[in-house]
Formats: C-alpha cells, sequence, structure tokens
C-alpha cells in the first residue's frame, strides 16, 4: 500500500515537474548518460594503449586512438557543460514554479484552513524541505544520480562481460570468491546508503517545526519592526535562547555525524572493492587469462560497477523516502474546500438587504471552548450597529463568521432569507468593507492597497484618502499614489505611522463602496483631532450603508441607534445607549461608567 502511495507520488512529482519544464527532464537524461560515460574513455584508451606496447604497434595509430579519445573527452565534457548550464536554471525555474503553486493555494484556500493546525504542520514540513532540498525539491538532483548511477551500471556491464567471455574469466573458483566479495560489499553499502537515508530523514522530521522557527528567528520573522521591541526588552538573549532551544544545531550535528559514517564506510567499500578488483584481475593476467591492458580495464570496470550500483541505491533510497515525504506538498496543494460554496447571485437590490443571524455559536478549529454562543442579530439595509464588551468577549470573531472567514459551529447566517452558504462565495464577499482590528497593507503601491489591484481610479482614490482623513499626508508624498508602502519590496517605500496606516485602511474599505461596512476599532491608533473628524464625517462616509461598528471608546458609539453588549461570547444587553446606561447592573454601564469616570478625572 506504501509503496503504491509513494509510486503515485512520484508519478505525480515528475509529471508535474515536466509541466513546469518541459526540457528539464531530456536534460537530466542526458547530463547524466554523459556522466556515467566521461569516466570511461581514458579507461578504455589507457587499456587500449596497455594491451598494443608489446605488439610493435605503429605508433600513428596509438597517437590516432589517444588523439580520438581526447577529442571525445572534449565533445563530452562541452556537452555536459552546457547541459549543466541548463540544469541548474532549470532546477530553480521548478523550484520557483512549485512556491508559485504554494503561494496560490495560500492565497485562494478558505481562511479557516489556514488556520488549522494541519495547515499549519504542513507548511511546516514544506518549509524544511525548501531549506535541505528535500520533498519535492529534492526530485530533480535525485533522480539525475539515479540515472548517472544506472547508466554507469548498464556501461559497466557491457565493458565487463565481454573480457569475462574471451578471457574466460567465468572458469575457476577464483571468479566465484571474487564475485561473492564484491557482491557481498555492494549490498552492504546500498543497505548501508538507505538505512542512513532513513535516519537522516527520521531526524530531519524531528526538527520539522524547528525550521519553521528558525525561519522566523533567522530568516524574513525578525525585521526592523520587531526590532524595537527587542531592543527595549534587552530580548536578544531570549531570542537565542529559543533558537537554541529549537535545537536545530542538534540536528546538524546529528545529520553531519549521520554523514560522516556513511562516507567514511563507503570510502572504507570503495577501498576494499577496488583492492579486490586489482588483485583479481592481476592474479588472471599472472595465470595468463586476461591481457595487461584488460587489468586495467577490467578492476576499473569493476569499481565503477560497484560505485555506480551504490550510487543508483543511494538515489533510489533517497527518492523512495522523499516520495513519501513528498505526501506533505501534496496533501497541501489538493486540500479540499471546506466552505460551502452555493451558486446563488446576492440580490441586486442593494437597498434591500437584511442580514440575520439565528441561533449561532462557534468555536476556532484549534479550541473546543466556545467563542460565541446561541448569537441572534439581525441587520437591516442602512442600520448602524455598535457592538461592545470587554476583550476576548467574541466581537471580531463575530464579525469573521459574517464575512464568512469561518463557518458557525451550530446555527446560520441568512441574507435576505437564504442561508449565506448558498451564495456564490466570491460574490457574497463583494457585500463588505471590513477595516480588521489587525488590518494589513500591502507593500505594494499606495494605489494599489485602496484597489486591491494593478490598476486604481485616481479620482475615487483621492476622494477616499481625503475623507479619511489622508489628504495632508499624501500631498507629501512623491510618487503619489504611485508610492510603495513599506520596505519589503521597494526600497523607496515609505513607512507609515500606526495612525496614517489605519487611514489608509479606512479609505480602502471606503473605496470599495460595499453595501456593509463593518469597522472594528476604526479609530485606535488616531489622534483626538483625527478621531473626532472620522466620527464626525462617518454619515457622510458610511452614507446610508448598513454599518456594524466595534470600539471600546464608547462615547463614539453614542451615534449608533443600537448598541449590541458581548460578554463572554454571549449578547447580553442591546438597546440605544441611553436606555443602556440606564441599567447599573449592566456591563454596558460598568464599561461606560470607567471611561467616564477617567475622562472627568482627568477634567479635573
Ligand atoms: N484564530 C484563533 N484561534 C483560536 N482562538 C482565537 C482565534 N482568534 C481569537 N481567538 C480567541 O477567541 C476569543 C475571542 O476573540 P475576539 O478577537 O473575537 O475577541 P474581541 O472581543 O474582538 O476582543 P478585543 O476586544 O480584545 O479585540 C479570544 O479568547 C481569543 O483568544
Amino acid at each position: 500500500m506504501k509503496l503504491v502511495k509513494d509510486y503515485l507520488n512520484l508519478k505525480k512529482c515528475i509529471y508535474q515537474i515536466h509541466k513546469f519544464d518541459v526540457y528539464i527532464l531530456p536534460i537530466i537524461f542526458f547530463e547524466s548518460a554523459l556522466e556515467a560515460m566521461i569516466p570511461y574513455v581514458p579507461i578504455v584508451l589507457i587499456s587500449y594503449l596497455v594491451d598494443r606496447l608489446g605488439e610493435q604497434y605503429p605508433i600513428s595509430k596509438l597517437l590516432l586512438a589517444t588523439m580520438f579519445a581526447v577529442i571525445l573527452l572534449f565533445l563530452m565534457n562541452l556537452a555536459r557543460g552546457k547541459l549543466y548550464y541548463g540544469f541548474w536554471p532549470g532546477t530553480e525555474n521548478c523550484n520557483d514554479k512549485m512556491d508559485g503553486l504554494y503561494g496560490e493555494k495560500t492565497l485562494t484556500m478558505d481562511f479557516q484552513q489556514l488556520d488549522s493546525e494541519k495547515v499549519n504542520n504542513l507548511r511546516a514540513k514544506i518549509q524544511n524541505d525548501r531549506n535541505w532540498g528535500g520533498g519535492i525539491y529534492g526530485m530533480i538532483p535525485q533522480l539525475q544520480g539515479c540515472l548517472s548511477g544506472f547508466f554507469g551500471f548498464l556501461i559497466a556491464v557491457v565493458l565487463i562481460i565481454p573480457i569475462f567471455i574471451n578471457g574466460r574469466l567465468y572458469q575457476g573458483f577464483g571468479v566465484f570468491i571474487f564475485l561473492c566479495y564484491a557482491l557481498i560489499l555492494t549490498f552492504f553499502s546500498t543497505w548501508f546508503q538507505k538505512s542512513t537515508a532513513e535516519r537522516e530523514l527520521m531526524v530531519r522530521e524531528k526538527f520539522d517545526f524547528g525550521s519553521g522557527r528558525s525561519n522566523y528567528l533567522q530568516r524574513g520573522g525578525i525585521t526592523y519592526r520587531e526590532g524595537k521591541d527587542i531592543r527595549i526588552y534587552g530580548a536578544k538573549p531570549l531570542i537565542k535562547s529559543a533558537l537554541k532551544e529549537e535545537k536545530k544545531d542538534k540536528m546538524v550535528l546529528e545529520v553531519s555525524k549521520l554523514e560522516a559514517i556513511a562516507g567514511a564506510v563507503d570510502g572504507t567499500i570503495s577501498a576494499l572493492l577496488l583492492g579486490g578488483a586489482y588483485m583479481f584481475v592481476v592474479i588472471q593476467a599472472i595465470n595468463g587469462r586476461v591481457g595487461i591492458g584488460s587489468v586495467v580495464l577490467f578492476a576499473s570496470a569493476i569499481f565503477r560497477f560497484s560505485e555506480s550500483i551504490k550510487s543508483l541505491a543511494k538515489s533510489f533510497s533517497e527518492i523512495m523516502v522523499n516520495a513519501e515525504r513528498m505526501q506533505s506538498s501534496f496533501s497541501y496543494l489538493e486540500l479540499p474546500e471546506v466552505l460551502e460554496k452555493g451558486k446563488f447571485k446576492v440580490p441586486n437590490d442593494i437597498d434591500n438587504l437584511v442580514i440575520e443571524l439565528k441561533d449561532v455559536s462557534f468555536h476556532y478549529p484549534s479550541d473546543e471552548h466556545e467563542v460565541l454562543s446561541h448569537i441572534y442579530l439581525k441587520l437591516h439595509h442602512g442600520n448602524q450597529i455598535a457592538i461592545v464588551g470587554k476583550n476576548g468577549s467574541g466581537k471580531s470573531t463575530l464579525i469573521k463568521l459574517l464575512c464568512r472567514l469561518y463557518e458557525p459551529t451550530s446555527g446560520a447566517i441568512f441574507l435576505n432569507g437564504v442561508d449565506i452558504r448558498e451564495y456564490d462565495y466570491n460574490e457574497y464577499l463583494t457585500l463588505f468593507s471590513v477595516v480588521f482590528q489587525d488590518f494589513k497593507l500591502l507593500p505594494l503601491s499606495l494605489g494599489s492597497n485602496l484597489s486591491g489591484n494593478v490598476s486604481y481610479d485616481v479620482d475615487r482614490a483621492k476622494d477616499c484618502l481625503e475623507k479619511a482623513g489622508f489628504g495632508e499626508r499624501l500631498k507629501k508624498m512623491n510618487y503619489r499614489y504611485d508610492t510603495p508602502l513599506y520596505r519589503e519590496m521597494e526600497e523607496i517605500g515609505v513607512e507609515l505611522s500606526g495612525g496614517e496606516a489605519q487611514k489608509v485602511a479606512l479609505a480602502r474599505a471606503l473605496y470599495k463602496n460595499a453595501p456593509f461596512v463593518v469597522l472594528d476599532e476604526p479609530t485606535a491608533a488616531l489622534d483626538p483631532i483625527s478621531e473626532y473628524e472620522i466620527y464626525a464625517g462617518f454619515r457622510n462616509m458610511v452614507g446610508n450603508k448598513t454599518a456594524l461598528f466595534i470600539s471600546h471608546r464608547l462615547s463614539s458609539c453614542r451615534f449608533c441607534k443600537e448598541i449590541v453588549v458581548l460578554d463572554q461570547g454571549k449578547i447580553t444587553q442591546r438597546g440605544s445607549h441611553e436606555e443602556l446606561v440606564w441599567d447599573k447592573n449592566g456591563i454596558y454601564y460598568r464599561l461606560w461608567e470607567a471611561q467616564a469616570q477617567y475622562y472627568q478625572e482627568e477634567a479635573i
């Protein structure tokens, strides 16, 4: 069963490589054949020359043979060089395209999948493979090793058999003993290579997560953004110890140890084989069974025969080990959709959209603890509802369910009376403009950030940025809408302050102009004047759209006719500010009082 699975993985992988680059497989084939053939040219030449030394052969013929061999060698090396020139770029090209496939999958998979433990594990494994050239990433060099071993083996057989037959080496007990000796050594070496490859894989698998950590700690993870906190809190020793903890060094040591032992065993076996082969053929030559030239050819061919089998076995066992490893890549790329996606078109009449949550409960895939419990909420067109509550009460999670980033674990959400799962997923998403609490802007141009596209409408971008209070800052940007944000991708990228970034995120939501506007802590990073301007212009910004608004600044929620209070995942209160503030036992009153008191004391 496992073998069938491995075989299918290999087949898929080779097919994928062929799809990425149609030239790479022929290149590997011919390059491997040449790699196997080239060492035999000087061996055959020397054997030919030595055999003719005693025969008073015309020197011109010997020179001609030498020249022929030299030219042949030159041409073969030239051809190999040319193929090699295509080999590495081809390999890189395939690896890059593989990265592209993973990237595309990450961008398109259901968000809920992206947040699952399974996907996290798969990503760590794939990253580890990328780091040390395993799994799919190891296929091309291993295929090359396997083919060159195979060709080396074939050529050695073709050379040895005639000597055996012509020299009648197959007669005699010594041959039997020598063949047993050679076969035992070769088998032992092959078994050793295979078990080393398997043990190496086990060691590396133990550190799949370690590679994720080291990627974070050593490569892209820590940037100048984290740099501030690390310095202020003196966290350098912490980072260093975290690096030590993940024991990547230990993995490198373990793998190096295995490789060193394998190298030493391999070298000893090669020496034993070569010595044995020479002794055997010299004895045969002394007994007159083969010529002196054949001694060289035969001993070298036997040596290369064994080396080829070892190389074939090594590459083959690595391929088999990797075939299993490839499963993580295919599992990732073939992850099924978890969201039910229907075909219904969303209603055209956006002025009459009604969203209703009926008995919605939810827990995150990684945690059985219920975050939302039996929520009922109805959003009529034009409603502007505020959601308030303590930290962790489930406000942002509610928004994620509304936008179908996660599915409710029970209950359902309806749009105009139809379960939202019945609608075309992408069409449904067009209904929402959301500013998430932990929103992210992309390190691309300002204009592209607004439109989510390469092109954008300059007038609309200007209008939205101004409404979001970014107008003044925009004037200072040299490349205006083409200014790249942040420095990850462009040297001239502009660093935005937290509040400026939040204004751009708001402008992005306005630019989308969707019928539902959801703002999760939209002004947390804004200065009081900007915040005031945003709220003063809120009606202008949101117009008569349906809006959901989350904020801890309760004074800024007062303009919403309805306020919903969440506590530990349950709706505990709802009503206008005036209604809620009356209930002195309610959470709203306590939250309001805590803030109001603070302002009163400040005023004093
Ligand atoms: N991706 C996740 N996986 C597992 N648990 C999560 C995830 N995101 C949030 N949680 C948990 O769900 C609970 C509710 O989180 P949520 O972000 O909805 O709270 P909130 O009311 O928006 O909080 P805050 O006011 O602090 O923003 C928290 O206990 C949080 O730890």
